[in-house]
């Protein structure tokens, strides 16, 4: 078959939006190429002990100021979704050694938490408005409002308001280009926490019907391709799969996750500039792991109020936030921890067991010594999985807008897009959605003045 115009590098929500946009704008003939069986990249369902979990993204973020797209799509497939209720977290938060905080205390500790996000979001601004692009770390700006977390319990209430979010801590976190945090998750609706059968990956699944025959058989989809090398020159790109096939076209779109450009998946002929290395190189990669425990019995607190309990513990994020699922599936027994970041790294190297031991002996010291031991445990590595290399980025505090900028950069006709790429919503499946459009826009901009010298920096998303 001819060579197509296009080939688009991955099959997540950017590299479908991407594609999307451009079957819009009359590009038809092009081949998207994804490594693995399936569309969808990090929204990524999987079936645990007879119901759907989400192993990637698991929130849908709200409307708010700015309209999203996607909870437009949600709206019109009827995804099943939730509202949170962190509302009684303070009530909820336990010692090291067991035992409940009594609430007022936790209480006077997230009050300055919040005082403190507030002075972050002032500072932030106020670094903003400089002329000079300076930044500083989230943690740089605590201790210049004399008020950065210690104690155990100051610790995990920062947790809940950083990493959780961020899934770093602050002291890596970019505190110009995290706060004031974007009108999705602070301004807008409360997130949606995405419960339904068909998985959060049903968004990009809809997204990719409204050009694709099939989302198993069209030709223009090569499933279970994984590319390891990209050819360029002024005349165009070849491509090369592990299994040895060779896909020629004019412009290649790169969709694959931050951490996957970091690692040697991809060898890029010639070799990348330095300076696009460096911007890809001086990224954060992160990882965010939802650890799922399945019990024969609830031996947990339930009822109105009971959905999250904090764990406290002198090392910071030690498992340290828990979810139980009885609001989106009663009578299911089922438990998750966060762990991200330095934490998820180190225990994404052992075993399940040992995982699971090291959990028991928090629950116990909880719950009691007669407590159960969990049927199954699900633990996602994200950060070992060769085609994602982690869950999504992060902005750390030394990096500037220039090599952010550098970073979404075609290189010839080479272009990039992700999660990463975004201008706003760095980290979110939204942003990624977005960056993808974008992306292909900057591309059909190319086509349109018959000179592609570049990135559109006026993106918009
Ligand atoms: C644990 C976790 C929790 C998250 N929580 C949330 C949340 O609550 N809310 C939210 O909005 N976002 C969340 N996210 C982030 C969100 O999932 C991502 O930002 C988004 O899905 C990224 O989409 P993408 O298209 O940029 O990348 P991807 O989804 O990674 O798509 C890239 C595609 O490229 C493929 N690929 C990789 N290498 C190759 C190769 N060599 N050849 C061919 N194909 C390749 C991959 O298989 C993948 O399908 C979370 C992510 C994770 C992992």
């Amino acid at each position: 078959s001819p060579s197509p115009t296009v080939i688009v590098i991955g099959a997540g929500i950017s590299g479908i939006a991407a594609a999307k946009t451009l079957h819009e704008a009359g590009i038809h003939d092009m081949l998207i190429v994804e490594a693995t069986p399936r569309i969808g990249g990090r929204l990524m369902k999987t079936q645990f002990s007879g119901l759907t979990v989400e192993k990637g993204a698991n929130w849908l973020f709200g409307g708010g100021p700015v309209a999203n797209p996607l909870l437009d799509i949600a709206k019109k497939l009827k995804l099943r979704t939730s509202l949170n209720d962190y509302e009684n977290l303070t009530s909820n938060t336990y010692k090291q050694e067991g035992g409940l905080y009594p609430s007022k205390l936790v209480e006077e500790i997230d009050k300055v938490a919040t005082a403190r996000d507030d002075f972050c979001e002032k500072f932030s601004k106020k670094l903003s408005s400089k002329k000079k692009d300076v930044d500083v770390s989230i943690l740089a700006a605590q201790r210049i409002f004399k008020q950065v977390p210690k104690t155990p319990l100051e610790m995990v209430i920062d947790f809940y308001h950083n990493d959780y979010e961020d899934a770093e801590p602050p002291k890596v976190t970019s505190l110009k280009h995290t706060y004031p945090r974007n009108e999705f998750v602070d301004h807008g609706e409360d997130p949606y926490f995405v419960a339904d059968p068909r998985g959060f990956e049903i968004v990009v699944q809809y997204l990719a019907k409204q050009f694709l025959s099939s989302l198993t058989s069209d030709p223009r989809l090569k499933l279970n391709k994984v590319v390891r090398e990209i050819s360029y020159s002024k005349s165009g790109v070849t491509i090369k799969t592990e299994d040895g096939s060779t896909y020629n076209s004019k412009y290649v779109i790169v969709s694959v996750s931050l951490g996957v450009l970091q690692s040697d998946l991809i060898e890029f002929q010639p070799t990348l500039p330095l300076w696009k290395r460096i911007a890809i190189s001086d990224f954060g990669m992160t990882i965010y792991t939802k650890i799922f425990l399945k019990f024969p019995y609830k031996f947990w607190p339930s009822g109105p109020g009971t959905e999250f309990f904090l764990y406290t513990h002198v090392r910071r994020g030690y498992y340290p936030l828990w979810q139980h699922l009885e609001n989106e599936y009663p009578g299911s027994n089922i438990l998750f921890v966060t762990v991200t970041a330095d934490e998820s790294r180190r225990i994404e190297q052992l075993p399940d067991e040992a995982i699971e031991a090291e959990i028991m002996v928090i629950l116990k010291k909880l719950f009691g010594d007669n407590i159960p031991k969990p049927e199954s445990i699900l633990v996602p590595r994200w950060g070992l999985d060769r085609f994602y290399k982690g869950s999504f980025s992060n902005w750390p505090d030394s990096y500037s807008q220039k090599r952010k900028d550098q970073l979404a950069d075609p290189i010839g006709p080479v272009y990039f897009t992700g999660e990463h790429t975004s201008n706003k919503y760095i980290g979110y499946a939204t942003g990624a959605y977005f960056a993808g459009i974008d992306t292909a826009n900057d591309l059909i901009e190319c086509f349109k003045k018959k000179s592609c010298r570049g990135y559109n920096r006026n993106r918009w998303h």
